[in-house]
């Protein structure tokens, strides 16, 4: 039987007397996209920020399966171990692509950035590899040369998941990728994100207080209310019959024009 590729286990965070997350536990299987809804400050971005190691826990554990086969334990690793995993096997989409990108080198520097972190050291390889990945994203690659400053809203965010991609990860956690932009950016990031996820076979954790992402995107879903999740399951089972009437309120929320 396959294995999971992330586990989560019981994960819990609070800030003062505030429980952002709640002893939050699930499995991630290898190509499977899940998505976190819940409403501002239901805990969705301190999940996903511990389950990276951004942010410290106090209590759980996540559990990773490498592309060598091995379990690791995240928050066991020693540091260079974790820095390694995150730039090669695992990447972070934020939300504001100035957060994740570098904004004042160009866009073939920001995707080559990441190979020679890895130590790539060849510059006529790291160059082709950039426009192969601004391609990937639907970045006309004659752009190489651009600083992000330049481009737009949607494009900076395509840019940031080839800066991302380059070094072939298979989890990629996103934060509201898609948040902010106009209907139709969003839309057509979003129909790149599906080709991607289909085409690379990545497994994705993506958080969005918006339905119709997810209902695009994720296989499965978690939905999160004060800290705790109160319903997960299939997408389309959850969105369309919601047990719980927190769901119910959301969903209902987004069928109201
Ligand atoms: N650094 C922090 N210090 C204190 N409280 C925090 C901190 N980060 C988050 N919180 C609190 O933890 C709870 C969960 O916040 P979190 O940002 O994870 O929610 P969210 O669902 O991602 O919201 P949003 O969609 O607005 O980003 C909130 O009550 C928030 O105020």
């Amino acid at each position: 039987m396959t294995k999971p590729l992330l586990q989560v286990h019981e994960l819990s965070k609070s800030y003062g007397g505030i429980k952002a997350c709640d002893r939050i536990s699930f499995d991630l299987y290898p190509g499977q996209v899940l998505g976190i809804v819940g409403e501002s400050g239901s805990g969705k971005s301190t999940l996903l920020g511990a389950i990276a190691d951004h942010i410290a826990v106090d209590h759980g554990n996540v559990t990773y399966l490498s592309r060598s086969g091995e379990d690791l334990e995240i928050f066991q690793l020693a540091e260079a171990k974790r820095r390694l995993l995150m730039r090669t096997e695992w990447g972070f989409v934020q939300q504001n692509p100035r957060d994740g990108l570098r904004i004042r080198v160009s866009a073939g520097a920001n995707i080559g950035e990441r190979l020679l972190d890895i130590g790539v050291r060849h510059y006529g390889n790291i160059r082709d590899e950039a426009a192969h990945w601004l391609r990937e994203v639907e970045i006309d690659p004659t752009r190489i040369d651009d600083l992000p400053a330049q481009f737009s809203g949607g494009m900076q965010q395509r840019l940031q998941l080839a800066r991302v991609l380059v070094t072939r990860p298979r989890l990629i956690l996103m934060d509201e990728p898609t948040g902010g932009l106009d209907v139709s950016v969003q839309a057509r990031l979003l129909d790149l994100l599906r080709s991607l996820v289909r085409n690379f076979h990545l497994s994705v954790i993506i958080v969005t207080h918006d339905i119709g992402v997810v209902r695009l995107l994720a296989h499965r879903l978690l939905v999160m209310q004060q800290g705790q999740v109160v319903e997960s399951g299939l997408t389309d089972q959850v969105l369309d019959d919601p047990q719980h009437p927190y769901t119910q309120l959301l969903v209902s929320a987004a069928l109201t024009p």
